[in-house]
């Protein structure tokens, strides 16, 4: 069996080694020529899989994606084939939550914010959106969370307690943070959902974080609106056309980056594993390997914390782990000599807070560090 993997994927060789002969591509460059005897395709997000690429193999079966988003996977033409598809859902949407939590602790230390005053509008109520609202109750910040499409659902779905409000509550909030697929039709449609009309109705204490999909904001708007001096911060993970972003945006904003919120060791790997397990059950074979088999230890293992829990204490906590400020100083560092995808390919280690155990002596008890998403000592 061959199986034709985008070589950015952490653990593949542990994962899929003995299930077939492997072969590592380059995700933007995959040809169909390439493909050709492929008979598993698994990729990310920068290859698209649709009929150019697949129309001259006749042997592919089976194609998976290591990413929550599914935007560049043509899923009508692989169910016509006959081809299995599977996605990750949530494999990084940990990832995405702490990268958010980090723009904001960092934002809060740089304009003296309280953060525990804020309160964060969430677009889109899916697992990313979710693991950041249970962060923030963490940490007693207050949310409101946007979704029209869970929102019609609710009265079938009588384990959806939340509350959802309207888009307009969301985009008055001081926080607003986006997390929904990119769409571009039907009744909900998420492209240019941040168009300028909705873009000059914000004011100037804002926070706008976009670690979804770069077309959810119009770029060119969101330009033209912070070069008229519009006081809104903003920070950008994703951006239009990646990897050919509109570069001029990058000075007026506070933390930008180059979409990588999802790239924790874990929310990658658990991409991969999670491709694996659905591998298996395709082939009708058990489960034998799993991502804590593979996982390294992180560079600080255990933190014991003498003091009460707060914002001074959170910084630190959260920086010790993962300081976005890294990925901004990276990103406008190299990003005019190496381009997006080398920065992206190059990528830092970097962990998620339960690959640190904290304990709290007794001046100290607290719960906060573990809901947020350290581990327990
Ligand atoms: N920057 C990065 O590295 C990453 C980006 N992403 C992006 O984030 C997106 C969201 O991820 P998840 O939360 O895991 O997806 P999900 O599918 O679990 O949740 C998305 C939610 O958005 C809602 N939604 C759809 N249209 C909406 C609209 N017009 N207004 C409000 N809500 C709407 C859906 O009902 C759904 O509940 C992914 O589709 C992907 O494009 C995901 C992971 C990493
Ligand atoms: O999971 C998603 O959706 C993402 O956006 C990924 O984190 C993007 O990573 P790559 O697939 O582009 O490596």
């Amino acid at each position: 069996m061959n199986i034709f993997y985008d070589e950015n994927m952490p653990f593949a060789q542990e994962f899929f080694g003995d299930l077939g002969q492997l072969h590592a591509f380059v995700g933007r460059e995959l040809t169909a020529q390439q493909v050709k005897s492929a008979d598993v395709l698994f990729v990310r997000s920068i290859t698209k899989v649709n009929q150019a690429l697949l129309a001259s193999n006749s042997t592919c079966q089976f194609v998976g994606t290591a990413t929550i988003g599914v935007d560049h996977i043509d899923q009508t033409y692989l169910s016509k084939r006959g081809i299995t598809f599977t996605a990750a859902p949530g494999c990084n949407a940990i990832s995405v939550a702490e990268y958010v939590i980090s723009a904001l602790v960092v934002l809060a230390e740089r304009y003296l914010i309280d953060l525990f005053s804020l309160t964060v509008g969430i677009v889109g109520g899916g697992n990313t959106g979710t693991r950041l609202s249970e962060k923030l109750s963490a940490l007693g910040i207050k949310y409101l969370i946007c979704d029209p499409l869970l929102a019609a659902k609710q009265k079938n779905n009588t384990k959806d307690q939340r509350y959802y409000s309207s888009l307009d509550d969301v985009l008055a909030c001081d926080v607003i943070s986006l997390h929904v697929p990119i769409v571009e039709s039907g009744a909900q449609p998420t492209f240019h959902l941040l168009n300028e009309k909705r873009l000059k109705q914000l004011h100037e204490k804002q926070i706008l974080i976009n670690a979804c999909r770069g077309e959810v904001i119009d770029n060119k708007a969101l330009l033209a609106l912070k070069k008229q001096g519009h006081g809104l911060k903003v920070v950008l993970d994703v951006w239009e056309n990646e990897p050919n972003i509109l570069h001029e945006l990058i000075t007026y904003t506070e933390i930008s980056s180059a979409h990588i919120a999802g790239y924790s060791l874990e929310g990658k790997a658990r991409g991969t594993e999670m491709l694996y397990q659905a591998l298996c059950q395709q082939l009708n074979i058990p489960i034998e390997k799993h991502l804590s088999d593979f996982l390294p230890p992180s560079s600080i293992t255990e933190v014991e914390i003498n003091q009460p829990f707060e914002q001074i204490l959170l910084n630190q906590l959260v920086k010790m782990v993962y300081d976005v400020r890294r990925d901004d100083g990276i990103f406008r560092e190299t990003i005019l000599s190496h381009g997006f995808d080398h920065i992206r390919k190059t990528y830092p280690a970097r962990r998620e807070f339960s690959a640190v155990k904290v304990s709290m002596t007794n001046q100290a008890k607290s719960d906060v560090p573990h809901r947020l998403g350290f581990l327990k000592k």
